[in-house]
């Protein structure tokens, strides 16, 4: 398992071993003790799997104050583009992203530490999408900022046109007027 840092202090990107045989591939996915010794003590303890269609976008996604969530995100099937964006307000790097192709192919993961918002626009025609959390889901505790906000200049790779937004999110505010923790 190879852990690469990115430009946002704390989030990493995951490459899996993979043993191919004659059977297929084995990989391990996660291990606790190479999280420990690369990136510190996490306790996962919500798991979570979404289905979209090819140009849904699911962004972009937090939780604040003590409901914060870290997270490992990865692709089962199909091809997204996974963007995380820093929101930490005393982060060198508030306001900045990362946007990596996560699919079955390349088998990437990526860690998201809390203090990030998280969202993936989904590429191929359906995408299976898996991801770890270190603390539950509280609805109350939700927020979000609107996927197409100009400040935050990440390029969604498709038209508007073809994009698919739930009424939550076609309703979430821009970075300078989002509930930070
Ligand atoms: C996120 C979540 C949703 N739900 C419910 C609430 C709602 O009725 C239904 C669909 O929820 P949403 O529309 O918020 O699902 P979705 O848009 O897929 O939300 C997710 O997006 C990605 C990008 C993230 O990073 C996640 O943290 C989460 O915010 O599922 C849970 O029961 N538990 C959960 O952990």
């Amino acid at each position: 398992m190879k852990f690469e840092k990115t430009g946002l202090e704390g989030c990493f990107i995951i490459e899996p071993t993979v043993f191919e045989d004659n059977r297929g591939y084995f990989m391990e996915t996660f291990s606790q003790r190479e999280f420990e010794a690369n990136i510190g003590r996490v306790n996962f303890v919500q798991d979570n799997q979404s289905h979209s269609k090819r140009g849904v976008v699911r962004a972009l996604h937090y939780q604040v104050g003590d409901a914060a969530q870290a997270k490992l995100v990865r692709v089962l099937q199909g091809r997204v583009l996974d963007v995380a964006v820093d929101l930490r307000k005393d982060s060198l790097t508030f306001g900045e992203h990362i946007a990596v192709e996560l699919s079955e192919t390349n088998k990437k993961q990526i860690f998201i530490p809390r203090g990030f918002a998280h969202g993936f626009v989904a590429l191929s025609e359906t995408a299976e999408f898996f991801y770890k959390c270190d603390n539950f889901y509280d609805k109350n505790a939700e927020a979000g900022i609107i996927y197409s906000d100009p400040d935050l200049k990440i390029d969604w790779v498709l038209s508007e046109s073809d994009i698919t937004l739930s009424l939550k999110d076609a309703a979430l505010p821009l970075l300078k007027n989002a509930r930070l923790s």
